[in-house]
């Protein structure tokens, strides 16, 4: 009796040991000086000038991986090691789930969605969706890209010839690839014209247009102390959340609201047209929700949030990645020029085929055009940082070694059970051991000259579109979408960038670029466009 006490306390206190040990590794990792006991680093971040400053001097300070603090005190280890964004994002499974703050963020304007779904129901979610993103089920949107690509072409030019010349003027081009962005979703998704393009005063359009400007541009203090009390609080108050009536909340609100009657009158419109065994996104939806079998089936509350999901996560993604390119290509004309020749040779090849427009296999033969496209995500990932919670005690593994506060260089921390992780995507993107001495800098040629990198995330060795079993189910979609309306609008028109403007880029849930000094103006690349054909 008396020994199974000795052993049961002897085990207790050596696992007492082993977590304060851990524990003390990670103390021990060097961070920047914390600001504010409360708020620790949390108001520094969100109030970054341009997006990944702060992390990109921090990295070269501490290395690739260092500890900052949370509102509360909390340890936040933050990284952009290879070997480590790996192992929690992909080797790791559902080992490192969303943490709360982000998963309720998310639910407000998506719902029961597959972005929101813990383990278990996102692997269901996840198994019915996948069919509907597979590589041949992409090659029959082709037409529906490159037939949006010349209508946003169409519009450009109208607008062009309304308020400056037929031959050039200054356009903002973000706003309309949104737009077309949006159409492209709901013809493709929900075989539904959205019309956004279109109608200025079209109704999802409208409640998308700022969303994550009113709701998660430089969030107050008392609203970050507030989102880090959630994981205190009782489910009951948590549900409560979303009837707050603070502007954040009400944006969110009146945004689901408009996502799910869209939803709504998409379902019963198309439910009785939809066959078994397509594989569309609309069809994959209400089919599963007819299924008997519970792996399989989707309830209509988590088909509307599927919706809604599609609806955000599909298209100012994309978007504000086309917008991003078109910037650095206004600025790189020599680049430019090259995608443009290469577009034009692809052309000769296309038409002596006599086939009428470019194949999914003509796209991907243009080497600089899909370089470029790889070194604007490389560049300016709209999904600049992602957040992780250890599920259990782990330990994580660095490629790079670093050097601890006591003078330790060490290459694995261990952690405890609830360590928020925090990917540095854009850090990691601009390592310089991963990318080379320029990766500050615009270079797609990096992509051409094939040499040997790190295997880190779903495409181009890149964390922009995350990696593993949550990683982005849209990313061939995008990225097909990307070349298609690219080689569009480079063919159509020359882009050149303005005197006199700086672009800043802001966290606003995505990364979105603003005019220095015109902020109130929202989101904006204002560019000088010339017709070419
Ligand atoms: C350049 C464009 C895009 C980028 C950079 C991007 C990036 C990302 C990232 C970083 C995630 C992970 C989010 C997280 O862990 O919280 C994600 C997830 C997701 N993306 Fe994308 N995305 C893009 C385009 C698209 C498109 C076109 C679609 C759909 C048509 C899409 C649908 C989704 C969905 C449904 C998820 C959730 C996947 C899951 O949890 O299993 N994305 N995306």
């Amino acid at each position: 009796m008396v020994s199974s006490w000795a052993v049961s306390i002897t085990a207790l206190l050596a696992f007492a040991v082993w977590r304060v040990t851990r524990r003390r590794v990670l103390s021990d990792i060097r961070g920047p000086a914390v600001p504010s006991r409360l708020l620790g680093h949390e108001k520094v971040v969100r109030g970054m000038e341009q997006v990944g400053d702060l992390e990109f001097k921090w990295v070269r300070e501490f290395g690739p991986t260092w500890l900052t603090k949370n509102c509360y005190g909390e340890d936040n280890l933050w990284t952009a090691d290879p070997k480590a964004l790996q192992y929690v994002f992909h080797t790791s499974g559902y080992r490192f789930s969303k943490r709360l703050v982000a998963v309720e963020v998310t639910k407000l304007f998506t719902g029961q969605g597959i972005l929101s779904a813990s383990a278990d129901d996102h692997q269901r979610h996840r198994k019915i969706m996948n069919p509907a993103f597979g590589a041949a089920q992409l090659r029959t949107f082709l037409p529906i890209f490159r037939r949006s690509a010349a209508r946003l072409g169409q519009k450009w030019k109208d607008q062009l010839q309304a308020n400056s010349t037929a031959e050039g003027g200054v356009l903002n081009i973000s706003r309309l690839l949104a737009r077309m962005t949006l159409d492209v979703i709901g013809e493709v998704a929900f075989d539904d014209r959205l019309g956004a393009l279109d109608d200025k005063e079209n109704e999802l359009a409208k409640s998308f247009d700022g969303l994550f400007l009113d709701t998660l541009l430089y969030p107050p203090s008392w609203d970050l102390l507030f989102k880090a009390s959630w994981r205190f609080l009782p489910t009951p108050v948590m549900n409560l959340i979303k009837y707050l009536p603070t502007k954040e909340y009400k944006r969110f609100r009146e945004y689901l609201q408009t996502a799910f009657r869209t939803g709504k009158n998409l379902i019963e419109e198309k439910a009785s047209a939809t066959e078994k065994g397509n594989k569309d996104i609309m069809s994959i939806l209400v089919q599963s929700n007819l299924s008997e079998d519970a792996r399989f089936r989707l309830n209509e509350n988590e088909i509307l949030s599927q919706i809604a999901t599609l609806l955000v996560a599909g298209h100012d993604t994309t978007a504000n990645s086309l917008t991003w390119l078109l910037y650095e290509l206004s600025k790189h004309p020599e680049d430019q020029r090259r995608i443009r020749d290469e577009i034009a040779a692809t052309r000769e090849r296309m038409e002596a085929r006599n086939d009428e427009d470019f194949s999914p296999a003509d796209l991907d033969s243009m080497t600089f055009m899909n370089a470029a496209i790889k070194e604007v995500l490389r560049l300016h990932p709209i999904v600049p940082t992602l957040v992780r919670e250890a599920d259990q005690d782990d330990v994580i593994p660095l490629a790079i070694p670093i050097e601890t506060k006591s003078g330790k260089v060490i290459s694995e921390i261990p952690i405890v059970k609830g360590t928020p992780i925090t990917a540095s995507i854009c850090t990691y993107n601009r390592l310089e051991s991963v990318w080379g001495e320029d990766a500050a800098e615009w270079n797609p040629n990096r992509f051409v000259e094939s040499r040997e990198r790190t295997t880190v995330g779903i495409f181009a060795n890149l964390m922009t579109f995350s990696a593993g079993i949550r990683g982005c189910i849209g990313w061939r979609f995008a990225v097909l979408e990307m070349q298609a309306v690219l080689a569009e609008l480079i063919e159509t028109f020359d882009f050149r960038f303005p005197d006199d403007v700086e672009i800043i880029r802001l966290n606003a849930g995505l990364m979105v670029p603003m005019v220095r000094g015109k902020m109130q103006e929202g989101i904006q690349i204002p560019l000088h466009v010339s017709v070419l054909r």
